[in-house]
């Protein structure tokens, strides 16, 4: 562990209790807290270094896990520093989860009115304004960045420097040609989009999940490299704008952490609105320009190519920790660059701590947000969290929605658990027929010696809202026979997870 003796410095924090958590992206950057300034005017300790100025706290990168950590911090009296060499808000207000899902909005409002007259609605001919759906999606993330913005800006506490930073020793960073210092360093600067070591693709233009929100044409054909997270959310997005889509995954499934029986009904959807998916298929070469594409992939070790008019990347992230001037502080890193931490989040350098993405592990906003709240807890409030055993949910934001928590079946499996397993499929819901949105299975796994729910997978219709039941019963340790008797209204989707539940049974492993 490293050594924490800085916090023999820390100003005395436990006089003003914040209690408020960051729930909404408005909340994270909060307006300052008068009382704390006050706090803060008393109790700065930072000692000045003649060198540039010193701060209690620099946090590096201002995105979902570095702004709530920063305001937290302000709030407590730490003289703080946030930099950020781009905008506030990150990866996910500007370029991941906000846009991706207010234009997997629109395109829902499309495949809904291709497909009204299945309600007994007529709508006409259905065209979709790519350029307005853009334009809809900037003003939002827009709208909301100028909120995180004005709020960073009214904490007169928090000193943001906008610029790229890099370290010159331990706690010792160069930003703007100015050094800076500080007791303790934070580094929150996230990943980016990975390009893949593919022959040819220096030559060929392609698209990734930032460039493909800008578009303002519908493509005709995209082929998509890729069938994780973003690669499936894309696919379906586009094929609902219109475009034809082929998606190429190198692994034998898509989302391949899943379960295989989740996947499989994931794919289904996805082919049943007419997306082409190929498994096994490792894309190698890429030739072709604007508007014509050739990928070749190796499918189950024969090259077959696969032709479209453009071309997206979605091949996973790469952590931005190169160009960092890690090398002159004691933080190591992993084989893929990602920051090596311990539970606690703590770097191998004394006083210096990893969050977010940089960190490696599960890659969320949610769970950047609650390594900001685990380092304050700790750092501030000398608590001992850890991120070793959180309950952690997940989204994945196609049509059937995938709502996970916990761990998978294969993964309990692979730990040594003997299960007990339920399974529902969304087709027998009640509400989702009425709704006309039966596609999906959900899935729950409980420990077979204590009953206690291990994980547990909502592919449906809001499955992403309602995994929330499984990550309520997980987070207060219940079994699953506390939730089989709980009522549910009717007709409701959440009556599909009772269900699932009513039909938990002890089941052997394939092995
Ligand atoms: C297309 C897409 C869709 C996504 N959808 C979802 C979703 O629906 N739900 C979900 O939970 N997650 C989603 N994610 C993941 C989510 O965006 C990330 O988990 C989250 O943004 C991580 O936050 P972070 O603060 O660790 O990193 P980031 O948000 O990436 O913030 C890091 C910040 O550091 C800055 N920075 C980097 N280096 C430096 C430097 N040297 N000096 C100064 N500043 C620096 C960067 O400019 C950036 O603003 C999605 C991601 C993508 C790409
Ligand atoms: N809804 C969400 O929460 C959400 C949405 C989007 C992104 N994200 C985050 O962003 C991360 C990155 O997403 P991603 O989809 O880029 O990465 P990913 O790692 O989830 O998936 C990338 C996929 O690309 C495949 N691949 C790699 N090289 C290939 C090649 N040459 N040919 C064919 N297939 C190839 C891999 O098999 C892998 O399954 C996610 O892990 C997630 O943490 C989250």
């Amino acid at each position: 562990m490293p050594d924490q003796t800085n916090d023999r410095t820390q100003p005395d924090v436990n006089k003003i209790e914040d209690t408020r958590d960051q729930a909404t992206f408005e909340s994270i950057a909060r307006p300052s807290d008068p009382a704390s300034d006050a706090l803060q005017e008393t109790q700065g300790t930072a000692p000045s270094t003649g060198i540039g100025t010193h701060y209690d706290a620099i946090v590096l990168g201002g995105g979902m896990a570095g702004v709530p950590l920063a305001h937290r911090l302000v709030y407590k009296g730490f003289k703080t520093a946030l930099i950020e060499r781009a905008e506030l808000g990150g990866t996910c207000l500007n370029r991941g989860c906000i846009p991706t899902k207010t234009m997997i909005a629109s395109a829902r409002v499309a495949h809904q009115a291709y497909l009204s007259e299945q309600w007994g609605v007529e709508t006409g001919e259905v065209r979709v304004h790519l350029g307005r759906v853009v334009d809809r999606k900037d003003e939002l993330v827009r709208s909301i960045r100028a909120g995180s913005e004005r709020n960073v800006a009214q904490n007169k506490n928090l000193t943001l420097i906008r610029g790229n930073a890099r370290f010159v020793g331990e706690r010792r960073l160069v930003v703007n040609g100015e050094e800076i210092s500080a007791e303790r360093v934070f580094i929150a600067v996230g990943t980016r989009n990975r390009v893949p070591g593919i022959e040819g693709l220096e030559g060929v233009p392609f698209l990734d999940s930032t460039t493909a929100m800008e578009l303002r044409v519908v493509p005709p054909h995209l082929v998509i490299v890729g069938g994780g997270h973003i690669g499936v959310e894309f696919a379906q997005m586009y094929r609902r704008f219109g475009s034809d889509v082929t998606v190429l995954q190198s692994a034998p499934y898509l989302l391949p952490s899943e379960d295989e029986d989740i996947t499989t009904a994931l794919r289904e959807a996805l082919e049943a609105e007419g997306i082409e998916v190929v498994a096994r298929a490792r894309a190698r070469r890429v030739e072709g320009g604007e508007g014509q594409v050739r990928v070749t992939a190796s499918v189950d070790g024969e090259d077959r190519i696969y032709p479209g008019t453009h071309l997206m990347i979605a091949a996973g992230r790469v952590p931005n920790t190169d160009g960092l001037g890690l090398e002159a502080t004691g933080v190591g890193l992993d084989g893929h660059g990602f920051i090596r931490i311990n539970d606690c989040l703590e770097t191998t350098a004394p006083g210096i701590w990893a969050l977010g993405d940089v960190r490696g592990g599960p890659m969320f906003t949610h769970t950047a947000r609650d390594d900001a709240r685990i380092i304050y807890q700790n750092v501030v409030k000398g608590q001992d969290l850890s991120i070793k055993d959180r309950v952690v949910p997940w989204g994945v934001f196609t049509d059937p929605q995938l709502g996970r928590v916990g761990l998978s079946e294969r993964e309990a499996r692979a730990a040594g658990f003997k299960l007990k397993i339920g399974t529902y499929e969304a087709r027998k819901v009640a509400k989702a027929r009425a709704n006309g949105e039966t596609r999906g299975l959900i899935k729950v796994v409980a420990d077979a010696s204590t009953d206690r729910i291990l994980g547990a997978a909502v592919l449906m219709a809001e499955g992403a809202e309602l995994v929330h039941e499984f990550v309520t019963a997980m987070q207060l340790g219940a079994r699953y026979t506390d939730l089989q008797d709980m009522i549910h209204i009717h007709p409701t989707l959440a009556e599909g997870l009772n269900n699932a539940l009513g039909g938990v049974h002890y089941e052997e492993g394939l092995e």
